[in-house]
């Protein structure tokens, strides 16, 4: 569907072309892609192939029948064909243009375009999908106030996050506390998953609102993977990414279960564990320090386990591991102190 979207957004010709037709109040049909399943169904027409302008398609949309253009939308092959789809095929559309719209895009599987001559609406079909566009206007509303929405969540979930990491310097974090955060940075890619569908359909109109996204949430897929790796029972790479998985499939009233999410962490008994102490391995905390590269991440992770162990390590012990030499591991040191002042003095706000 976003690749739909993409296709048809604001701003590319084709879509100029759409609302041409549309101001024009002719009416069309338009195939995306010739290929012989399509061949099989166009009857006359005539030949255009010529390069796609928006122009074009609003002087050939004036002829009855369908128009069909090439598969990369750069050019119009043909012009007033009549299009026989299998009549058997299903279709919840009345009118004679939209049925054959919906039946083409179900028997070729191709892109196809109905702009309706009297109501004033562009609909898409592929296979079995359809999508009426939306005035711009509207979208542009839902967006925004899909924006405030995040913004709200987002600034919560920083709050969870810096209440999480002081609870974790102080060795008190529960799993309930973990799971939900977890809740909360799925409501948050969730609502920006919505947005980015608006995006998409907003074309280079929705500029303005990609850019408050990137502002707001650029980072918080990542600051979930981490956190993930921090927390779950078993850590490798395959794990993490199913969590993930997993957590997008759930229904809306199944993120608020706490057990569920627990579940997916590696703790199946939750009605005992809910208050079960849990330590973070540290992944969080070692990525803020500036310029430490994975691999010595991962190599300290191997060797204290968990952060409580890591902050009481001595700088000779950090010196032992893997890569550290006496300098950075005095950075490390200093750097783990700093983020755990940071922290502190922050959830007290
Ligand atoms: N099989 C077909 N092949 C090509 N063009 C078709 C076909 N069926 C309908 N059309 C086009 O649709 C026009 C008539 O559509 P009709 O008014 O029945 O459709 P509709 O779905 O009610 O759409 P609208 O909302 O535009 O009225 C025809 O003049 C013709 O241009």
């Amino acid at each position: 569907m976003s690749q739909l979207l993409q296709l048809v957004s604001p701003g590319t010709p084709f879509r100029d072309g759409l609302e041409n037709v549309l101001r024009a109040k002719t009416g069309g049909l338009i195939v995306v892609g010739y290929s012989p399943e399509v061949m099989e169904i166009v009857d006359g027409g005539f030949s255009i192939n010529c390069d796609f302008s928006p122009n074009y398609l609003y002087e050939l949309a004036k002829m009855d029948g369908a128009i069909i253009l090439s598969e990369d939308l750069k050019r119009i092959l043909y012009a007033n064909t009549q299009l026989i789809p299998d009549s058997s095929i299903s279709s919840s559309e009345t009118g004679i243009r939209h049925r054959t719209a919906e039946r083409v895009a179900k028997q070729t599987s191709k892109l196809v375009v109905s702009i309706s001559q009297r109501r004033n609406v562009i609909t898409l079909y592929q296979g079995n999908l359809r999508y009426a566009l939306k005035d711009i206007g509207v979208i542009l509303t839902k967006a925004n106030q899909a924006i405030q929405t995040l913004e709200k969540y987002k600034s919560v979930l920083d709050q969870d996050m810096t209440n999480l990491g002081a609870s974790e310097f102080e060795e008190l974090v529960t799993l309930h506390d973990v799971t939900s955060v977890i809740q909360r940075i799925e409501m948050v890619l969730r609502i920006k998953a919505e947005i980015n569908r608006y995006i998409n359909e907003l074309g280079n109109e929705g500029r303005l609102i990609s850019m408050q996204l990137e502002e707001l949430v650029g980072n918080t897929e990542r600051e979930a993977y981490l956190l993930v790796k921090d927390y779950i029972k078993e850590c490798n790479e395959e794990k993490v990414r199913d969590v993930f998985a997993q957590l997008k499939r759930l229904a809306s009233d199944e993120i608020l279960d706490h057990a569920q999410i627990s579940r997916l962490l590696g703790y199946p008994h939750i009605s005992a564990g809910a208050e079960e102490i849990v330590s973070p391995r540290g992944y969080r905390v070692l990525n803020k320090i500036p310029r430490l590269p994975s691999i010595i991440i991962n190599n300290l992770i191997e060797r204290f386990r968990q952060l409580p162990h890591l902050m009481m390590a001595t700088i000779d012990e950090l010196d032992e591991v893997d890569g550290i030499g006496e300098v950075r591991a005095r950075t490390i040191k200093e750097g783990l102190k700093r983020i755990q002042d940071q922290v502190l003095i922050d959830r007290h706000i």
